[in-house]
């Protein structure tokens, strides 16, 4: 990392996502049963729970794809339990989705895969202003020698560089993450933890990652929660979540530390 990468402090003064009393269920099943959870400016929050604890469900609701049952979402300043749909698009530019299956466009050269989000959204963009926003990001993300590529040419840990690139041509203020390092053997995941935390540093956003990498939650998380039954019953370090007597807690720990 070159000089001018060092961590921001994160900025408590200042949420980004509030979030209080949310309950979800479908039909008899209680998936989210009360959850509370702040998200700071500048802050890299991970979200660990086993598989179907309601993970994915809990980022539906931020972005506003489900409706809670009860409580207040609040998402930089605005309560998505009840925005409208208008204001809900607006409120969805300014967030970042890098998941799993946000694959890239097979047909389109790394360069055109990343001016497409732009070219989209903002219609009146000089070929100057596009150009340097690719390189930007291209940049950021340590893939600049890809640009005429097709994303067939490149690897696995690559095309998910390139995913996190086109998200953030459109600068967003949060990020959110669904199993980054899913699928990636453990150097390339490695070099995505790091580029979660470039990612950070670099455009000031304010990340939730979604993981049950634990090695992934130690290298990219400021902070900790995790998701059992319905709640989140441990929030903070990584080593403070971890130092529990917990049996579920030390369960999820034996199973899941690859390394
Ligand atoms: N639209 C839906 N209708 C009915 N049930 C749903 C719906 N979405 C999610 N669920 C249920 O809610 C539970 C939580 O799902 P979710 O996808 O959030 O799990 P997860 O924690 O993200 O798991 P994984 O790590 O496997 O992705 C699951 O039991 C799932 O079947």
């Amino acid at each position: 990392m070159d000089m001018e990468d060092h961590k921001s402090a994160i900025d408590y003064n200042d949420k980004v996502i509030s979030i209080k009393g949310l309950k979800k269920s479908f039909g008899d099943y209680h998936v989210l049963r009360g959850i509370d959870l702040d998200l700071y400016k500048k802050e890299n929050l991970v979200v660990l729970g086993r598989s179907g604890t309601g993970k994915s469900v809990l980022i539906k609701i931020i972005s506003g794809l489900l409706k809670a049952d009860e409580g207040q979402v609040d998402v930089l300043g605005t309560d998505v339990t009840s925005i409208t749909p208008r204001d809900l698009m607006e409120l969805r530019r300014r967030i970042g989705f890098s998941f799993q299956n946000s694959a890239l466009y097979d047909s389109m050269t790394v360069r055109k895969n990343l001016e497409f989000p732009l070219v989209r959204n903002q219609k009146n963009l000089r070929r100057k202003e596009i150009d340097e926003m690719v390189e930007r990001v291209l940049e950021a993300v340590g893939l600049k020698q890809t640009i005429n590529q097709m994303p067939s040419e490149l690897s696995g840990g690559q095309r998910k560089r390139i995913g996190i690139a086109r998200t953030l041509i459109l600068r967003p203020e949060i990020m959110l993450y669904d199993e980054p390092t899913a699928g990636l053997d453990p150097i390339t995941s490695m070099e995505i933890n790091n580029l979660i935390n470039r990612v950070q540093e670099r455009f000031n956003t304010s990340s939730i990652i979604i993981t049950h990498d634990l090695t992934c939650a130690k290298a990219t998380g400021d902070r900790v929660a995790m998701l059992l039954d319905g709640q989140f019953q441990r929030q903070g370090t990584f080593d403070e979540v971890f130092a529990s007597n917990d049996e579920r807690v030390k369960q999820f720990y034996d199973y899941n530390f690859i390394n």
